[in-house]
């Protein structure tokens, strides 16, 4: 493939003769822009998903033009493209602003055009291309044919425009807060269609009513140059919260380890339980309520009452294709071999190539990991569709305590996007629904390790005994949880399959979802890579 990097061609200071609307049109600008300035500032960005590869050049895919009563803004569709032959799309809103205290953040370069002196930065900086956005979106015409396309649900009334901030999370998008009312998440990583957030808010909120996750308000959206629709960002209700499952499970089980020691807890004395053993609150034994509270397993139980919710909803469809149930089908097990056998063979790579920056506990588990491959490969082999009774049903995809918000006693499930690496095809392939229970257990395990790792010198008991105590307490969050959700969805009559299907395909998306995580870790926080090995070890070595 030839190397498109341009010649430089754009010199400091940059000036150009023309208009704002016409710059997007000189050619000259476009392959300087992209080749000079774009490459060192997309890098450096919170949202560039290409950090661990090597960025090769970067093409405008297209651009379009988000204005207003003669406001211009253009929203880029940049191409990265990588030395490893592969490619990302990324959505990019530019400004020209020619007052510098607008441009004190995502600067992204000086110029003159037609004699005023400016810089273009990144739009979402500017207040008045939120509000121009967030104005667009409540008045857009039901049935906008335009080739960029603003939608409201006819649900929501948008209140006159006030106020916008970023939200400041921690993020792989950009989300805007409008009026403290109204979350805009413009995506970053844009794909050649409609985004499964965009999708999934839109189907669970306003077509069945689902109340456990913020009501869809509105989109933008282009259609691109093949016709296929392409999401660029998504609004929605903001949910006053306290935080998300995660850092309350962290905080709920650092009280919890810390009675081991304040209530006097012999480990060994702890009763214990089968993994996936179904159980109600009363079947708790009361030196296991003693040891954590009742509080948790309380809480446990509606998180599986509205995760069994959600599942509901989204086996309630007969119309809409991309959403009926379907059953198990040969071309499902060939697309899910294929797809787990490559990605397995990716993680062992990965931690083929990094042994030498894990120690201790963590390299006694990658070398366990790489010995014991052939067992790991064996397993996502051994799946047979003709045994399977249950429905495939379109389902979270990256479903864990980080994706749930706390709001008072309740939990609101957000961010429907789906695992990151896979493709847009995959995230919309129909699963069983018990892929994102077994993504919330793996979440329940990840929280009990965090909490060991994390706290381990305040107890005063050996990382074995914590060990221990953190399987026991896993496997009755795992039965409590268990419990609420099996009974529910199938009194609503989706079929999540026979007892022992049913604890097949927890293992087996367990495994799956173990596998992944490892990769995650190991390209974003080697120091958790313990985290998903130690549940790989803590699946492969349960024997029923
Ligand atoms: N509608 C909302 N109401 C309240 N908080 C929200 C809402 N949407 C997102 N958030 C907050 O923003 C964070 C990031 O949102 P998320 O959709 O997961 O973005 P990303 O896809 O970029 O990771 C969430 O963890 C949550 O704390
Ligand atoms: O939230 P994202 O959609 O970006 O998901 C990615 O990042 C998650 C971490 O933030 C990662 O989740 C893993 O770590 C969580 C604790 O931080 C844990 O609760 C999850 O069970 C575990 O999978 C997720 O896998 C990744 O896709």
């Amino acid at each position: 493939m030839p190397n498109k990097k341009q010649e430089s061609s754009l010199q400091a200071p940059y000036t150009f003769d023309v208009e704002w609307e016409a710059l997007m049109d000189d050619k000259k600008f476009i392959s300087a822009f992209l080749s000079e300035i774009l490459e060192e500032y997309v890098v450096k960005q919170r949202w560039y998903g290409g950090k661990s590869s090597k960025l090769k050049y970067i093409e405008l895919q297209e651009y379009f033009r988000i204005q207003q009563k003669g406001e211009v803004y253009y929203g880029l569709l940049l191409e990265v493209n990588f030395e490893e032959a592969f490619y990302q799309h990324y959505f990019l809103p530019i400004a020209f602003v020619s007052d510098e205290s607008f441009a004190e953040k995502d600067r992204i370069l000086p110029l003159s055009i037609k004699g005023q002196e400016g810089f273009i930065i990144d739009a979402l900086n500017l207040e008045a291309f939120r509000k121009l956005v967030y104005e667009r979106i409540i008045t857009a015409e039901l049935n906008d044919t335009t080739r960029v396309q603003y939608h409201h649900s006819l649900n929501f009334n948008g209140e006159p425009y006030e106020s916008s901030k970023f939200m400041g999370m921690e993020q792989s998008n950009t989300s805007i807060i409008i009026n403290g009312k109204s979350v805009i998440k413009f995506f970053r990583r844009i794909y050649a269609d409609k985004n499964p957030d965009y999708e999934m808010s839109r189907f669970l909120s306003e077509r069945k009513g689902y109340k456990n996750t913020p009501p869809y308000q509105g989109s933008l959206s282009i259609i691109d140059t093949d016709n296929v629709s392409v999401t660029i960002a998504l609004m929605q209700e903001l949910i006053p919260n306290q935080g998300d499952a995660w850092d309350y499970m962290l905080k709920e089980l650092h009280k919890v380890f810390s009675n081991l020691e304040n209530k006097h807890i012999n480990v060994d004395h702890l009763p214990d339980v089968q993994l996936f053993d179904r159980l109600k609150i009363n079947d708790v034994p009361p030196q296991i309520i003693d040891w954590a509270g009742l509080n948790v397993f309380l809480k446990l139980q509606t998180l599986a009452r509205r995760t069994a919710e959600m599942h509901i909803a989204l086996g309630s469809e007969f119309e809409d294709t991309g959403f009926t149930p379907t059953n198990f089908t040969g071309d499902y097990e060939v697309w899910l071999k294929n797809r787990l056998l490559y990605q397995f063979q990716n993680r062992l790579n990965t931690v083929e190539n990094n042994l030498h920056r894990l120690k201790d506990l963590s390299l006694d588990l990658a070398k366990e990991f790489l010995e014991r491959k052939n067992e790991i490969r064996k397993r996502f082999v051994d799946f047979d569709w003709t045994k399977l009774k249950g429905e495939r049903l379109r389902v979270h995809g990256d479903y864990h305590l980080g994706q749930v918000l706390v709001k008072d006693d309740d939990f609101y499930l957000l961010d429907f996007e789906g695992e990151p690496e896979s493709t847009i095809r995959d995230r919309k392939v129909k699963q069983p629904p018990l892929k994102d229970v077994a993504g919330m257990f793996r979440s329940f395990h990840y929280a009990v390790y965090a909490t060991i790792f994390n706290n381990e010198d305040s107890y005063p008991y050996s990382r074995g005994e914590l060990f221990k105590a953190g399987e026991i307490l896993y496997r009755y969050f795992v039965g409590v949880f268990m419990e609420t959700y099996v009974d529910l969805i199938q009194k609503q009559n989706i079929n999540i399959g026979y007892s022992q299907e049913r604890i097949f395909i927890l293992k087996y998306c367990m495994l799956e979802k173990a596998v992944y995580e490892l990769g995650y870790e190991m390209n974003s926080r080697p120091l958790w890579a313990v985290i998903p090995l130690q549940g790989i070890m803590s699946i492969l070595n349960k024997t029923n």
